[in-house]
Parts: C-alpha cells; sequence; structure tokens
C-alpha cells in the first residue's frame, strides 16, 4: 500500500511524482532533440490534436470525440514512420545516460581498458586541429563528419573508402583544391578515415540563414538524425564551424572546437 499525501486538496502518491518528472524529462528529451527541425513543427501539430481530444472528451462532443480517438490509435502508428530517425536517435541519448554507457561510473570501474583509447582520440583531436587550422588560414573548403556511436549510412557509390589513420596532413592532402578527393565529405569513424567524397543529405530546416550554402546545409543534414558532429571549414570566408543536432554553430575558435572534440571523443557527451 502507498501512503496517499494531501497537497491543498489535491491527493497524491509519491509514485504520481515520479510518473510525472519522468514525463518532464522525456518531454524535455524530445523538444532538446527535435528543436529547430521540421519534425518539430509536426510534432507541435500532434500535440494540438491531442489536446483537442482532450477538450471535446472532457465537454462530452461524442462525434467529435471518436473522430479524435481513431485519428490517435492510427496516428501512433504515422509517429512511428514519420518520427522513425528521431525516435531512433533517442533512444540513442537515452543509452548514452543508462550506467552502462560509454562514460558511466560503473563502466569506468568495470572496464578500464576503455580509458587506453583516450590517448589516441587526444591525438586525433590535435591532428584535427591542426588541419582545420592550416586549412582556415589557407581558405581551403573542408567538411569533416566525426560519427561517435554508430556508422554513419551514407551513399557509397559517390565515395572513396580510405580507412587511414586520421592525421593532419592526410586530411589536408584529401581537402586540397587539386585533389580528386576535396569534394564532398570526409567521414571519420573511430579513429580512422573511413572515406571521403561522400554525399550528404542536406538539410531542409528553413530556420538556417539564407546565406548559408550547401557545404553547411549538408554540415547540419548529417547531424538531424544521428550522432554526429560535422566540421565544415568555408572555403569563400576561411570560417570554421560546427553542425550538432541539427544546429549550426558559426565561427568557432579552434579553442571552441577543441572543446567540442572533446567533449564528443572524450568525455562522451
Ligand atoms: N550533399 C552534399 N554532401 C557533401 N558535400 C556537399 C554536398 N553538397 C555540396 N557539398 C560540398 O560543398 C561544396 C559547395 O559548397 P557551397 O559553396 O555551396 O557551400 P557553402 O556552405 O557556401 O560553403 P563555402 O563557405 O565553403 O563556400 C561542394 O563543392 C561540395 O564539396
Amino acid at each position: 500500500m502507498q501512503d496517499v499525501y494531501k497537497f491543498y486538496g489535491f491527493e497524491f502518491r509519491w509514485l504520481n511524482v515520479l510518473d510525472l518528472l519522468i514525463v518532464i524529462f522525456l518531454v524535455i528529451q524530445l523538444y532538446r532533440l527535435l528543436k529547430g527541425s521540421l519534425a518539430f513543427n509536426i510534432f507541435i501539430g500532434l500535440l494540438m490534436v491531442y489536446a483537442a481530444y482532450f477538450l471535446v472528451r472532457s465537454m462530452q462532443m461524442p462525434i467529435l470525440t471518436s473522430i479524435l480517438q481513431n485519428f490517435i490509435n492510427v496516428g501512433l502508428i504515422a509517429i512511428i514512420i514519420i518520427f522513425q530517425p528521431e525516435i531512433r536517435k533517442f533512444l540513442l541519448v537515452l543509452g548514452k545516460k543508462t550506467p552502462l554507457s560509454k562514460d558511466s561510473f560503473l563502466t569506468k570501474l568495470f572496464l578500464p581498458d576503455r580509458f587506453k583509447s583516450y590517448k589516441e582520440e587526444e591525438h586525433m583531436i590535435n591532428e584535427i586541429i591542426i588541419a582545420v587550422s592550416h586549412m582556415s588560414a589557407s581558405m581551403t573548403g573542408a567538411l569533416i563528419v566525426i560519427a561517435t556511436t554508430y556508422r554513419v549510412k551514407f551513399d557509397t557509390a559517390s565515395s572513396i573508402a580510405i580507412d587511414g589513420n586520421v592525421s593532419a596532413k592526410l586530411l589536408e592532402s584529401i581537402f586540397e583544391k587539386n585533389s580528386p578527393l576535396h569534394d564532398g565529405a570526409l567521414i571519420i569513424v573511430g579513429n580512422k578515415i573511413l572515406a571521403a567524397k561522400v554525399i550528404l543529405p542536406v538539410s531542409e530546416n528553413p530556420n538556417l540563414p539564407t546565406r548559408v550554402g550547401m557545404r553547411h546545409r549538408s554540415a547540419v543534414g548529417i547531424t538531424e538524425h544521428s550522432d554526429n558532429l560535422a566540421i565544415v571549414v568555408s572555403e569563400e570566408r576561411g570560417t570554421v564551424s560546427f553542425a550538432q543536432d541539427g544546429q549550426l554553430t558559426q565561427n568557432v575558435s579552434l579553442e571552441e572546437l577543441k572543446v567540442k572534440l572533446y567533449e564528443i571523443l572524450v568525455d562522451g557527451y
């Protein structure tokens, strides 16, 4: 039996509070995930349908209630189809916060060898920073995607497999203007350069600044539905930007980029 408490005439149990906190946590995670994307508008639309359903039900309007009820029943399957990429990413975000995730206390306690790879990651971060600083100074356009938790799906027909260690020299020679591989994106998975000349999905986010071109739009596109970081060096301005969770942060300093790389590769978020 659960104790029942009274607060300003309302009766509640501690499980009700926990229930409410979990719902608030899930809604905040969903909001963070969808913010700025087209799916956000669909999400708001669905919330409005739910609100309308509860309203007509409480007002005891049977026909509207039954229409909205049916819509919601079918809508559940539609939601799973429409939000399939977001649901996948949502589960990934949740998985990262479990006691078994890469950076949790339990993992560090029982799987200390996970620390070994951090040296490699620190080396990789330094190499990326060196390459980005050189490419920024020489106004060499570049687009680097760092896939953290799972392999990025991309069009293999257009890309060139590399499977090489990450080094500043290799990165710079790939994006060098006369290189046959300089167009498109370079993908890093783990500590390896997986492929170059990759065509990415282009973001359709209408909130991106209009002067943002294809390189920056595709950087945003690849981070909208997956747990990646995309780094862009602008060929026009030499500026450095990064995209994460569908958000573009422009004109970052090398120091800021380094902090972001540590956040995703070493601190695990
Ligand atoms: N879908 C895509 N996936 C990967 N790379 C792409 C894609 N579309 C364009 N690019 C890259 O972006 C380059 C064109 O960049 P564009 O000038 O349109 O963008 P931008 O964001 O203004 O970048 P910059 O500031 O460097 O000019 C292409 O040469 C190609 O390398």
